[in-house]
């Protein structure tokens, strides 16, 4: 019995963990060769305690995009299951009478591994196998936000549980996408979180929510929120709020001599967060009245993204729908940082980053690729409702307008999504 199922479990002596032959038959079959035929040369490998680095030479010919484009196709290839129990494997066995219920397991346990592969380039194409998933869970918590200062929040967690930071004073503006609930509010609920934490003092938010008022309504009221917008008119007038608060800087910098508010000593920022992005698209107008109001928001995100930077003002658009114009060309252009969650395609992924892959990202929640001059793969925090309600309660103080005989609760004006507030010093 034992005698079969060994058999029947082919042994190969190639030593633990090398997928090197296996990369280049995947390489060549996916068509990843030049037109004389060549494909990837193996320079070397390295065994790491996370699992295998393979380093390889490609031909002329072709680009490190080319293979970022069949990045599934790889994964798919060396997760293929062909139940082949390597030496390394079966020194794991101990000589016990339950030696047959071992093997057994070990082949249940490699039916179950999945092998994940990252790749990057610095001239040669890196191609790392992990023997490990990548984690699943990473809660946002006291731990990970004293791991952040300044106007640095954290991104996620990296395969090798480090920490990604995304640094607002480096890089002002930043493009969310990704599928329907992939994690993307989440996200912009726990960037919130960290800069009320963080800078309390000198953040002010213009918080544009259009998904009918389920992600923001939370901060309506809170001292740094000048404005939670939540219908498309209602965009066009934070928008232009927020604009003329941007000249305002810029003349009062003129006059200042200067020309950004770093060299000027101020420490204010204004973050214009906008969930969902595709609701000011003029293109899915119906009316000519609604294609001139959503144009004039998207003039006023285009001029934010364009000027903001050195005055202190910093956009994040969020989409769950990328397709072509969402996202105004001089937002896109100015966005050096796109954080882009699992998508359905190709295309919408090559309209988040500029690059295929978040379509071949696993179908886990948190999960996305932040872009910047390089590309990480992460695991972003999920943050309780418990954490967001904590942060914000103490911020809140609201009471309706004393002179106004109409004056209603901060909840019915909610439902109705009119501001007839004053928010009193907190
Ligand atoms: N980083 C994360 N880790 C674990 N679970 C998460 C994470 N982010 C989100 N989730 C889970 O996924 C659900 C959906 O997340 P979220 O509301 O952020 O998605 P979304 O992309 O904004 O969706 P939609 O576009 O449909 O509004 C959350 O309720 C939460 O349970």
């Amino acid at each position: 019995m034992m005698g079969g199922i060994i058999l029947a479990a082919q042994i190969k002596a190639k030593g633990s963990g090398n997928d090197a032959e296996k990369i280049q038959t995947i390489c060549a079959n996916a068509g990843l060769t030049n037109k004389h035929g060549e494909t990837i040369q193996l320079k070397r490998r390295t065994k790491k305690e996370w699992g295998m680095e393979y380093v390889y030479r490609i031909p002329l010919g072709l680009s490190f995009k080319d293979f970022q484009n069949k990045l599934h196709t790889l994964q798919d290839g060396l997760n293929a299951k062909d139940l082949i129990l390597q030496w390394s494997d079966l020194s794991e066995l101990r000589i016990r009478p339950d030696i047959i219920k071992q093997i057994k397991q070990l082949l249940k346990d490699k039916k179950e591994k999945y092998k994940e592969v990252e790749l990057s380039w610095d001239g040669f194409l890196k191609i790392k196998v992990f023997n490990e998933k990548m984690k699943t869970n990473v809660l946002y918590d006291q731990d990970l936000l004293i791991r952040v200062k300044g106007w640095k929040v954290p991104v996620g967690l990296d395969r090798s549980n480090h920490l990604i930071k995304h640094d607002f004073e480096e890089i002002p503006h930043m493009v969310v996408g990704g599928g329907t609930r992939y994690g993307k509010s989440n996200y912009l609920n726990s960037l919130i979180v960290t800069l009320l934490k963080n800078q309390l003092d000198d953040v002010t938010f213009t918080l544009i929510d259009l998904k009918g008022g389920v992600e923001f309504s939370d901060y309506d009221g809170v001292k740094q929120v000048k404005r939670v917008a939540y219908e498309p008119e209602e965009a066009l007038e934070a928008l232009e709020n927020a604009y003329i608060d941007m000249k305002n800087m810029q003349q009062h910098l003129r006059r200042m001599g200067k020309k950004k508010v770093q060299d000027a000593g101020i420490n204010q920022r204004h973050f214009i967060i906008i969930d969902e992005v595709g609701e000011l698209n003029p293109a899915e107008a119906v009316t000519k009245d609604e294609r001139k109001l959503k144009e004039a928001c998207q003039m006023y995100m285009s001029k934010i993204a364009r000027l903001g930077a050195g005055l202190g003002f910093r956009q994040i658009l969020a989409t769950q729908y990328p397709t072509g114009d969402v996202i105004p060309r001089q937002c896109k252009q100015n966005s050096d940082a796109k954080l882009c969650f699992r998508v359905r395609n190709a295309v919408a992924s090559r309209v988040v980053l500029d690059e295929e892959g978040a379509e071949a990202l696993p179908r886990v929640k948190g999960r996305a690729i932040y872009q910047t001059d390089t590309r990480h793969v992460i695991q972003s925090a999920f943050i309780p409702e418990e954490e967001i309600r904590n942060t914000i309660a103490p911020l809140i103080n609201i009471r309706p307008r004393k002179e106004d005989p109409d004056a209603k609760s901060h909840s019915e004006n909610r439902k109705e999504h009119k501001h007839t507030l004053i928010i009193e010093e907190a």
